[in-house]
């Protein structure tokens, strides 16, 4: 069956920044959407313009999108068989899974990227954390920036998840028009590509910043994935993951594109601007900055050779200039390209 033709769902998007807002527009055209945010007065202004002018200005609202500020009828938009989206940032996760606890859940995917800062977990080890393993969940991930996806621009996506239920759930739901979404049951696998992509997307911003080529950008993008590779591959994702949507295509993207806020503080560090303007100016996350650090203690203490990520860490967090990153990364001795280096 077209998936034109499918049933309308109920949608409530939980976190209204510019990816929760993109993804309200693009499967309102298909179903009963609402969006939330936490910010009320701010709510109120997007519901009066039908437009997120703080997140996303300038992508007008169709129809079957409602705003809304009143969490537990956002809740119950998703009755007992609609969707529920969590939007926010991976700061944002558990404090959001919290809130729904004692709730009925029917569906709930995650939408942020990272590992979370203080414990090093990924999303969805923190969902397993707050509200156990009995609710249908998954990631839905992939090269997919807000502004081309608002636009109507095509995109494809792959939703992960253990539940072969919640994977067909949600690709009857989303798949469709613009939107391809695959499905993958590597959930340790499409959370690791799309988190650590970030940290390279800032590497990529430092060393383009810096004028150090095309070269140098597609050795580090190359690398980057070589890095990715071997953390996912510990910590338990399949290596064919890597090199699909939510791996190397996700990484390509934020490594190249300039609407990527993780590239744009690389090439901010590349003009001597300080980290916390950087950040201010933005006016948005940038995952791959707590990222960073999530994930160079977590490969220490994992034993996983990470080093694009530490010199990316170094130069966030420990006063390393960008250019000296650069040399740190080239005067490494020679070594096996192989992406995972087999046991010694
Ligand atoms: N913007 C994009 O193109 C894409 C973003 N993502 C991921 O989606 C997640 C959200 O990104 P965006 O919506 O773009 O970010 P954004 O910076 O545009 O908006 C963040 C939203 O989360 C809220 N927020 C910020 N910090 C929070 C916290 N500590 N607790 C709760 N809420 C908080 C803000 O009020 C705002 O509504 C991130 O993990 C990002 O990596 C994924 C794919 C595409
Ligand atoms: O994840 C993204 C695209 O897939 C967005 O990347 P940035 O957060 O760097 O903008």
């Amino acid at each position: 069956m077209p998936h034109s033709t499918l049933a309308r769902r109920r949608i409530a998007v939980l976190g209204a920044g510019a990816w929760g807002t993109a993804v309200a527009i693009a499967v309102a055209a298909r179903h009963d959407v609402l969006l939330w945010g936490r910010n009320t007065a701010a709510m109120e202004e997007i519901a009066a313009a039908r437009d997120n002018t703080h997140y996303l200005p300038g992508y007008p609202f169709p129809p079957g999108l409602q705003v809304g500020t009143d969490f537990d009828a956002a809740v119950a938009h998703a009755g007992s068989d609609g969707l529920l989206i969590a939007a926010c940032p991976v700061a944002g996760l558990r404090p959001l899974l919290h809130s729904l606890k004692g709730r009925p859940i029917p569906n709930l995917v995650w939408l942020c990227k990272g590992f979370e800062y203080e414990t090093g977990l990924l999303p969805h080890q923190i969902f397993r954390e707050v509200l156990g393993d009995t609710i249908p969940s998954g990631a839905l991930s992939g090269p997919s920036f807000a502004q081309e996806v608002a636009r109507g621009l095509p995109c494809a996506l792959t939703i992960a998840s253990t539940s072969a239920a919640l994977r067909d759930s949600v690709v009857a739901a989303v798949h469709g028009g613009m939107m391809r979404v695959y499905s993958s049951e590597d959930v340790i696998g499409v959370e690791v590509g799309g988190a650590v992509k970030n940290v390279m997307a800032i590497a990529t911003g430092i060393a383009d910043g810096l004028g150090l080529g095309l070269n140098a950008r597609a050795a580090l993008i190359t690398r980057g994935l070589a890095e990715i590779t071997r953390l996912g591959s510990t910590l338990g994702g399949n290596i064919e993951t890597f090199m699909g949507l939510t791996g190397m295509g996700d990484l390509i993207l934020t490594c190249t594109g300039d609407l990527s806020r993780n590239r744009r503080v690389g090439l901010g560090l590349a003009q001597g601007k300080a980290l916390d303007t950087i950040v201010s100016e933005l006016g948005h996350v940038a995952e791959g900055v707590p990222c960073a650090k999530a994930v160079r203690e977590l490969a220490a203490r994992r034993g996983v050779d990470m080093p694009i990520t530490n010199a990316v860490a170094a130069v966030l967090f420990d006063g390393q200039q960008p250019l000296d990153m650069v040399t740190r990364i080239l005067a490494r001795d020679p070594r096996d390209e192989t992406l995972v280096p087999a046991p010694k």
